[in-house]
């Protein structure tokens, strides 16, 4: 009865005021449910309780989003933020060369904090979602299959920090290998536009869009701080 009530305002704040209001809706109701479970039924049930309180009024303004409940924060993170999150591939033939550890190794020495990271062939219809702008060049069955036939895997990755959109873009080099300039992923291991080894989103929008895609099961994103944040993200 009480969390019908408390969902029920929740889902009213999310849809009349936006999701700031449905946030603090969502922090005072849900302390009070939280106080009002655990006298009845114990600290777990009402830990469980609100995370899922928490959970439905998000989800009511977001269908697709999956959130944290320590911190609220989308798995795609906030653009214009230090929590600003991009998609980097490591694509098949990266794979195959065995790049991965360069390639990661670049992002983390920059001081770009890795929060997903996984190894997967992607089916078709993945492959489709992810390159649908270029559904109808002539290169696009070629590059799907590339991607999803499995004589290589992909490594997916959420990577976070100040501006990783565009420095990812940056650090990847241009798309055409033979435009990148030395000092670039591309500009140092590739040669083709069809085998460039990587992948990253050019954009805030892409970014939400592929992290949804390639990442959104619970747990999949994780967010944590590093111990030396402190020297790497820090304004004075
Ligand atoms: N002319 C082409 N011939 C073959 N493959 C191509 C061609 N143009 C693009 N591709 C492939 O399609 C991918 C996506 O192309 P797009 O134009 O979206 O560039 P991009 O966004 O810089 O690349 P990515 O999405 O891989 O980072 C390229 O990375 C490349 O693998």
């Amino acid at each position: 009865m009480f969390a019908r009530f408390a969902t029920t305002t929740l889902r009213q704040a999310a849809s009349r005021q936006g999701p700031a209001l449905a946030a603090r809706a969502m922090s005072t109701s849900s302390n009070q449910a939280t106080r009002t479970l655990a006298g009845r039924f114990g600290v777990a049930a009402a830990t469980a309780a609100a995370v899922t309180l928490g959970y439905t009024v998000y989800s009511a303004q977001k269908p697709n989003a999956v959130i944290y409940a320590d911190n609220a924060i989308p798995i795609h993170g906030v653009p214009g933020t230090s929590k600003e999150r991009t998609f980097i591939a490591v694509k098949p033939d990266g794979v195959q060369r065995g790049l991965i550890s360069d390639i990661i190794a670049r992002f983390e020495r920059r001081g770009y904090k890795l929060v997903g990271l996984k190894l997967l062939v992607p089916s078709k219809a993945l492959a489709n979602e992810h390159y649908a702008d270029l559904s109808k060049k002539p290169f696009f069955a070629g590059l799907v299959d590339y991607m999803t036939n499995g004589k290589a895997p992909v490594i997916g990755m959420v990577w976070e920090g100040p501006a990783v959109i565009k420095q990812g873009r940056v650090m990847l080099g241009a798309t055409d290998p033979t435009a990148a300039g030395p000092g670039t992923i591309r500009g140092d291991y590739c040669l083709t536009i069809g085998r460039n080894i990587c992948h990253g989103s050019d954009s805030a929008e892409s970014a939400e869009k592929e992290i949804g895609l390639w990442f959104g099961g619970k747990g999949e994103i994780v967010n944590w701080t590093a111990n030396n944040d402190e020297w790497v993200v820090s304004d004075n």
